[in-house]
């Protein structure tokens, strides 16, 4: 897609077709001649991108206002698109969107925030041990993506130190899509799961994220390390999220992001962020809030006659309480 020219219509084609070349006049849209380009990392400012292959530092222009560029954007960049050091090209548009994936509110961080643009894949990084399985980390990651409709996948790490089946059964009830991985066996599975995709990684510290990711991307340690040729400052100590180009898509690493507050996601959309656990609800009385007190709640009986798992029974409960602690602390 180059800008602007799927804009014309059907008579411009026309006098293209027989004058030749491309006539020029002062009719054409604003910034015509902009270029497409992909954010991959965002710091203090400066929006590296990548520009038909090449890596290019921009800044926004001004008449974009206070509007948000994130990684994984697909923007439209003007000015020195020649990627050498010291050059600087500006981002004149944003693409529509068309997924965002937010984190609200946690209780030092009172704002509602995009922090990924254009996913369409979440994939959940949890070590089967040391540190241990975190459920409740999976299922609040399960409702985000729910949220900002991306697909999941459960990526079980060190399978070397424990089986998955105890964790799996857990999950059975979801046709949640997982790979089983450890840093010494085949990633074969998870390279096709990501292949031709654009999935954001989150995981929980120690759970070997970044081992993965070296795997996966054998130079990403490299192009995380100089993500702002501009300020010609070394290591990037920033927290935000890399894109790293992968097998004809990207994995997007986010190094500061451990988990998602969900404080903007309303109740039924939690429960639905549970597949195993939505259809019980139906028989809830109305206006009930599914917690252990409300009288009649559905998920009881289910619970009670065995065709719901207590574990998630309980976890969805827990992620509807945490979600109103989180409410008020804001
Ligand atoms: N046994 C085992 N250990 C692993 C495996 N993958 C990673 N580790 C170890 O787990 C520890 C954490 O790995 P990292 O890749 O740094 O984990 P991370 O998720 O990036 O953690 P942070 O850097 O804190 O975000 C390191 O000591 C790794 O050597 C694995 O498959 N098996
Ligand atoms: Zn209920």
């Amino acid at each position: 897609m180059k800008g602007g020219r799927r804009h014309l219509d059907e008579d411009d084609v026309r006098v293209r077709a027989r004058g030749g070349s491309r006539p020029r006049t002062r009719i054409r849209p604003k910034h015509e001649d902009a270029r497409e380009g992909f954010v991959t990392a965002v710091d203090r400012g400066r929006y590296r991108c990548l520009v038909e292959g090449r890596a290019v530092v921009a800044m926004k222009a001004r008449e974009l206002g206070r509007g948000s560029i994130v990684v994984g954007d697909r923007v439209a960049l003007v000015g020195d698109l020649s990627g050498r050091p010291d050059t600087l090209a500006r981002v004149v548009r944003v693409e529509e969107r068309d997924s965002v994936l937010r984190r609200t509110a946690d209780d030092t961080d009172p704002v509602e925030r995009v922090i990924v643009a254009n996913a369409d894949q979440l994939a959940i990084v949890c070590s089967l041990a040391d540190p241990e399985p975190r459920p409740r980390f999976i299922d609040r990651c399960l409702v985000a993506a729910f949220d900002a409709g991306l697909d999941p996948l459960l990526c079980l790490t060190k399978a070397d130190l424990a089986d998955p089946g105890e964790l799996l059964r857990t999950y059975a009830g979801l046709d949640l899509p997982y790979v089983v991985t450890s840093r010494t066996g085949d990633l074969g599975g998870l390279r096709e799961r990501l292949a031709e995709r654009c999935s954001v990684l989150v995981g929980y510290s120690g759970v070997g994220k970044s081992t993965l990711v070296n795997l996966l991307v054998p130079d990403a340690d490299r192009s995380v390390g100089d993500v702002n040729p501009v300020t010609g400052r070394g290591r990037h100590t920033s927290t935000s999220a890399v894109a790293l180009p992968f097998e004809d898509g990207w994995i997007i690493d986010t190094p500061g992001l451990r988990s998602f507050g969900l404080a903007h996601v309303s109740a039924d959309d939690v429960v639905a962020g549970f597949p195993d656990l939505d259809e019980a609800v139906a028989d809830c009385p109305p206006g009930c809030t599914h917690t252990e007190d409300a009288p009649g709640c559905a998920l009881d009986a289910g619970r009670a006659e065995g065709r719901l798992d207590a574990e998630r029974v309980a976890s969805l409960r827990r992620l509807l309480g945490s979600r109103e602690d989180e409410r008020q602390s804001t």
